[in-house]
């Protein structure tokens, strides 16, 4: 597939959410990103869309180290070598520790341009089976109890099929106590983006009468042997999320016991190479995961969906629909979610078309490398 490949285009774009996103690190309105754009002699066009925030509050990455990933080590490694399937980028790209998500982001892009080069969706090259995925959403930090409850209300009447909220320290016990008395059988999942240490076991297990699906990343962003003790003196089950950054963290996490449920971000664990063996592995482990979000604009949705569409992620994930986030997406038609849930798109690739016009428009700089 290498040789085929003409040009690489990197398209930054500002976009504004919807709905500003508030978690125990702050609050996020606008997002800066890339959209990697990845084009064939025979004019295929493959997409793949950065992850990583401005700030560096969920992982080390940043818009800035993703840029600077790419540009110096990333394309010139795909310049350099000869690869024949997307999956062979994850020897390639062994030369450049960490950084998943800038690996992610091009791994993305040159995977929808294989899909588009055999003729098939996404979802079919990464072995997915769904024609339809069930979603859930995430509800950040509220200004008020009164606003929560209504947004919660709210997702419910769209169909959304399991809500995420977000604890923090002092936000968490009465909040929830007020969340169940008003919805005492919904599927409700609480994430603490790592607020919490074991001296807060207590209260941690208090959290058991309010029968969650799951409580995510409750410690350290970087740990998995105190998860392990914390899940043997609480009944809610850990998932984990931030602690997750490859396939050998997955298969030590589940040695340990730290966790029962695993959040999958392929942006997190380095591209959707690297997200199907955990998937695999996790299928034969009997550990059910579901597909993460990090706001993405419509091509990082379009390939959370295809992921989805996995037998194992068989818990609703993060994944709203466009109207959701943006006033107008990047792709056509939109992301919709129809009670609950999402089509899988068909169509060669990530089965949904650039909207050149909205891409244009969000674009603030664009840098072009030739093969
Ligand atoms: O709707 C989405 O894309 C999910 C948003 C979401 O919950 C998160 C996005 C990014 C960082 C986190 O705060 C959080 C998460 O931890 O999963
Ligand atoms: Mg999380």
């Amino acid at each position: 597939m290498k040789q085929s490949i003409q040009k690489i285009i990197l398209h930054r774009l500002h976009m504004r959410l919807n709905n500003p996103f508030t978690t125990s690190f702050g609050t996020m309105q606008d997002k800066d990103f890339f959209i990697i754009e990845v084009i064939d002699q025979d004019g295929h066009q493959g997409f793949g869309e950065s992850a990583a925030f401005s700030a560096p509050w969920y992982t080390e990455e940043t818009v800035e180290t993703t840029l600077h990933m790419l540009r110096d080590f990333l394309i010139p490694l795909i310049q350099k070598h000869d690869f024949k399937h997307p999956q062979e980028l994850t020897k390639i790209f062994q030369a450049v520790k960490r950084n998943n998500m800038a690996k992610a982001a091009i791994e993305g892009a040159l995977w929808d341009l294989y899909a588009k080069q055999q003729n098939i969706s996404l979802a079919k090259a990464l072995g997915g089976e769904k024609e339809t995925i069930d979603v859930g959403i995430s509800i950040g930090i509220q200004p008020s109890i009164q606003k929560l409850l209504q947004s919660i209300d709210n997702a419910l009447q769209q169909g959304f099929k399991r809500i995420k909220l977000k604890i923090k320290p002092d936000q968490d016990i009465e909040l929830l106590k007020e969340v169940r008395t008003e919805f005492p059988t919904t599927p409700i999942m609480a994430d603490a983006n790592s607020a919490y240490t074991l001296d807060d076991i207590n209260l941690l297990r208090e959290l058991d009468q309010f029968n969650l699906m799951m409580i995510e990343q409750p410690l350290a962003h970087d740990d998995i042997v105190d998860h392990a003790k914390l899940q043997q003196h609480i009944q809610t089950p850990i998932c984990l999320d931030e602690s997750i950054h490859s396939f050998q963290d997955v298969k030590k996490a589940i040695e340990l016991g730290s966790c029962q449920i695993i959040n999958v971000k392929s942006s997190r664990v380095g591209g959707l190479t690297e997200s199907v063996r955990i998937h695999d592995y996790c299928k034969e482990h009997h550990i059910p995961i579901w597909c993460g979000g990090m706001l993405e604009a419509g091509i990082g949705r379009a390939h959370n969906i295809a992921l989805t569409s996995l037998a194992n992620f068989t818990l609703p994930g993060d994944t709203a629909g466009s109207s959701h986030y943006w006033q107008r997406d990047i792709i056509q038609p939109e992301v919709t979610v129809e009670n609950g849930t999402i089509q899988v798109p068909t169509k060669p690739g990530i089965g949904y078309e650039i909207d050149r016009e909205a891409l244009q428009y969000y674009t603030v700089e664009q840098q072009i490398f030739t093969l």
